[in-house]
């Protein structure tokens, strides 16, 4: 029979716990403390733990840190136990190498199926360092705390992460999570957008050009490489490289050194690699549009940050975040507010959000947010595709009608992203700015 130890001084929590974990057939040790847990820790025998954040004499944290660096191996699995969870405790948590993270109150079948797992997974490595802090990160849902639990876990680490999910969900953000928790967070992050620079310019920025290596290189010039080293180098929109590049890149990472346009010579550097793309890269790998390779290189982790849509919970809790950088005095949402934010299904994502709460507290009068301030309907119904309908006997007004009203819708759905919206219907950025000037559409 396995034995579990509990620690936590909450009595009647500790308690019920018991009775569910024994009822389940395993034997319980108690501690009301962390110098008890850590003593009967070091008998030895134990299979996995309950720790509790806070105890009378020390911290769960650091109960579990002295958990992982007791003699002999690092311990047995733990799984902590909050009153609230937070990203900061969570991420701190998983990179010290806790098992789980559940909130009280916790039920029967989630008791079992961390325990189960965890017993699963005895013997399996763990990785440890130091915590940091970290940017303003919400996170209420399961989901994104599924999400941030896999950042805690790939953080210490120096593995290539390929970092999935719609446009604008948070994809960013995930890595920058990712370089600050890292042990290279005081050294640089630096993103790059692969989509935002035409490919042919994209190679010198990436890897920088000596002086005379084509025409208008009057310079050397530094790479992107070459300013991330030491640090994290986010390649955002991976999906969007030629594959020309798939290739330099394929080597870079194969040999851990660039070689600047023009120069004779490869120059190490020692960055970590991330990558982000809305595209589904297996299916691109499938139609011959992404090196297989490459992508298996890059998706040593995978993160998948879900869409907005389907982390309901994190709706609210983001529009006051966003609510509050927006303004010094912020204003409230109405209840209808809130419930038009909760039944849109925000294709833009949490971008989207992030601008359609900005303007409404531009757009509102007095100190709280309507309904119909956010300008939410518009977006639902595309009124641009119905309202008028398209003049009959007049094709290239009709056209013309219906451009506008594809620009318009998605510019909306990708919350204003010009290069995202262009990459949608398919037309070159610069003719999509044409186009907006010329319907006079602010994005
Ligand atoms: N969980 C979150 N907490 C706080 N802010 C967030 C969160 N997720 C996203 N944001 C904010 O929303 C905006 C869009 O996020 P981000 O740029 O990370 O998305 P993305 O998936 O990288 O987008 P794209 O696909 O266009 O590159 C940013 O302003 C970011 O700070």
């Amino acid at each position: 029979m396995a034995r579990i130890l509990i620690v936590d001084d909450d009595a009647s929590f500790r308690e019920s716990l018991a009775e569910t974990v024994s009822s389940l057939g395993y034997e319980i040790l108690i501690a009301t403390n962390g110098a008890q847990g850590l003593s009967l820790l070091k008998h030895g025998g134990i299979e996995a733990v309950f720790l509790d954040f806070r105890l009378p004499d020390m911290t769960g944290i650091e109960v579990l840190h002295a958990i992982k660096h007791l003699p002999g191996g690092d311990g047995p699995p733990v799984i902590m136990l909050t009153a609230y969870t937070s990203v900061d405790n969570t991420i701190e948590a998983m990179k010290l190498g806790a098992f789980e993270h559940l909130a009280k109150p916790i039920s029967r079948h989630a008791v079992e199926t961390a325990l189960a797992a965890a017993l699963a997974s005895r013997g399996t490595a763990t990785q440890q360092a130091e915590a940091r802090k970290e940017d303003e990160f919400v996170a209420h849902s399961e989901r994104m705390r599924e999400t941030i639990k896999m950042v805690g876990r790939a953080a210490a680490s120096d593995a290539t992460v390929l970092i999935t999910g719609e446009t604008g969900s948070g994809k960013e953000i995930v890595a920058r999570a990712l370089h600050q928790h890292s042990a290279r967070a005081s050294q640089p992050f630096v993103a790059v957008n692969c989509a935002a620079i035409p490919q042919e310019l994209l190679e010198s920025e990436l890897f920088g050009h000596v002086r005379g290596a084509f025409t208008g290189a009057t310079a050397n010039r530094t790479g992107i490489f070459q300013q991330a080293d030491g640090g994290t180098l986010l390649l955002d929109e991976i999906g969007d490289m030629s594959s020309n590049l798939q290739a330099k890149l394929l080597r870079v990472l194969a040999e851990g050194k660039i070689v600047p346009l023009g120069a004779e010579r490869p120059l190490a550097v020692n960055v970590r690699l991330l990558a982000a793309t809305h595209r589904d890269l297996e299916q691109e790998v499938k139609e011959g549009k992404f090196r297989e390779d490459l992508f298996y290189r890059l998706n040593v982790i995978n993160i998948h940050v879900s869409p907005l849509r389907e982390r309901h919970e994190d709706i609210i809790a983001l529009a006051e975040y966003f609510l509050a950088l927006a303004s010094d005095s912020p204003k409230n949402l109405s209840a209808e507010a809130r419930h038009r934010l909760e039944k849109h299904s925000w294709p833009g994502n949490v971008r989207e959000l992030r601008n359609v709460i900005e303007r409404a507290t531009i757009l509102a009068r007095g100190p709280s947010i309507k309904a119909e301030d956010l300008g939410l309907a518009d977006v639902v119904a595309s009124p641009a595709l119905s309202a008028t309908p398209p003049p009959l006997h007049d094709l290239p007004a009709a056209l013309a009608q219906l451009e506008e009203a594809m620009i318009r819708t998605a510019l909306a759905e990708t919350g204003g992203n010009r290069a995202e919206a262009a990459r949608r219907l398919g037309i070159r950025r610069q003719l999509l700015y044409a186009k907006l000037q010329h319907y006079g559409v602010e994005p």
